[in-house]
């Protein structure tokens, strides 16, 4: 691999091909310094037609709509490396903000919420995750300082920027892995509760949100039982993510063989993080009652076969910019213990997430 160009210039000559409406993806691993672009050399929409297809995979969250891939032997890759903060230094310039419509968004979300609990009373789902979309105007937007704001803040997160003229920009700073496969090596996390943080990670989570969290963790180890073997699972143990706290669990094993990529993909996508529990009836209760699109929300992104690393990160925390207009994507899981009000105050804090970047 070969590493090119101070971090700012690198970042600054790679979005003159989103300037000139070129597709690309600029990313960079959570907790590593290495930034990577992927730039296609045509602008047609190449879709995914088999799981060892080499590239960087964008998949939306709707399992039958088709996935996109930026395929390695149709891309330049570059990278740089980030030596010190000053790598992504803030040009001057800054940017007026203003949300719309958030009356509506509460009065809308606190319904649905609300139809959310009363779903799960009455029926044996355990858990459904309900979203909204927050739209933000950003008269100034930069999407140079944008980019590097989300890199600077948010080091433990995996950070992004995908482009395609046909699509449009996509950004996000998530901390939730999908799936890590390294040779026969698998790891994944089971990742739910939010919390704000308050200058520590040594806080006391409510029943509501552990049992939350322990429905993830078993669905995963059920879904990824007959496929991976020496199964190891960590403690939780809580996470910071931003201002946001979340609770993990580590789970980690060894592939029973070495072609069961795709169908651990498709048996983890959507987790339950994102969904809910049981899958099919949260999907569909999803798909009739949340009244938006999620588009690439909670769909899962990464690199596909690199080096025989695959490395997919769910696309939480993120965000879609068209014509100076963020829309910013946030939900959260819904139990029969859930408080619509707590459940609204909570996708507030997670759009926060990425209203300080703007
Ligand atoms: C669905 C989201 O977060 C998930 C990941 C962590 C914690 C979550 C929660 O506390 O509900 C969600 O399951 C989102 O950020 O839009």
């Amino acid at each position: 691999m070969q590493l090119q160009k101070e971090t700012t210039e690198f970042i600054h000559e790679t979005l003159r091909f989103y300037n000139a409406k070129q597709p690309l993806v600029i990313f960079r691993k959570p907790n590593e310094t290495i930034l990577k672009a992927y730039i296609h050399n045509d602008k047609e929409v190449h879709f995914l037609n088999s799981f060892n297809a080499k590239g960087f995979l964008f998949a939306p969250f709707n399992k039958n709509e088709k996935k996109i891939l930026f395929s390695a032997d149709k891309c330049r890759i570059l990278t740089s490396e980030i030596a010190t903060d000053k790598d992504l230094k803030i040009t001057l310039g800054d940017s007026t903000n203003k949300v719309f419509h958030n009356e509506k968004s509460k009065k809308n979300h606190l319904h649905l919420v609300q139809k959310g609990i009363d779903f799960l009373k009455n029926s044996h789902i355990k858990k459904v995750v309900l979203s909204r979309k927050e739209t933000v105007e950003c008269a100034n937007f930069d999407i140079e300082n944008t980019f590097k704001r989300m890199l600077n803040n948010y080091k433990n997160a995996f950070v992004y920027l995908w482009y395609h003229p046909s699509i449009g920009l996509w950004m996000g700073a998530t901390p939730e892995r999908l799936i890590n496969v390294t040779q026969n090596k698998f790891n994944t996390m089971a990742l739910a509760g939010t919390q704000r943080y308050k200058n520590t990670v040594h806080v006391v989570w409510k029943e509501k949100e552990v049992q939350e969290q322990q429905y993830v963790t078993d669905y995963i180890l059920n879904t990824i039982k007959g496929s991976i073997k020496n199964i190891e699972v960590s403690g939780t143990y809580t996470v910071k993510a931003g201002d946001l706290l979340h609770i993990r669990t580590d789970i980690a094993g060894d592939l029973k063989t070495t072609d069961l990529l795709e169908n651990l993909i498709e048996a983890l996508h959507p987790t339950p993080a994102v969904c809910g529990l049981p899958k099919k009836e949260a999907t569909k209760f999803i798909f009739e009652n949340e009244n938006y699109d999620r588009a690439y929300y909670a769909g899962y992104l990464g690199e596909l076969n690199i080096e025989k690393n695959t490395h997919l990160f769910v696309n939480l925390r993120c965000m879609q910019v068209n014509n100076k207009i963020a829309s910013i994507y946030i939900g959260g899981g819904i139990t029969t213990d859930s408080k619509p009000e707590k459940e609204w105050q909570e996708t507030v804090l997670k759009a926060a997430v990425m209203k300080k970047v703007l």
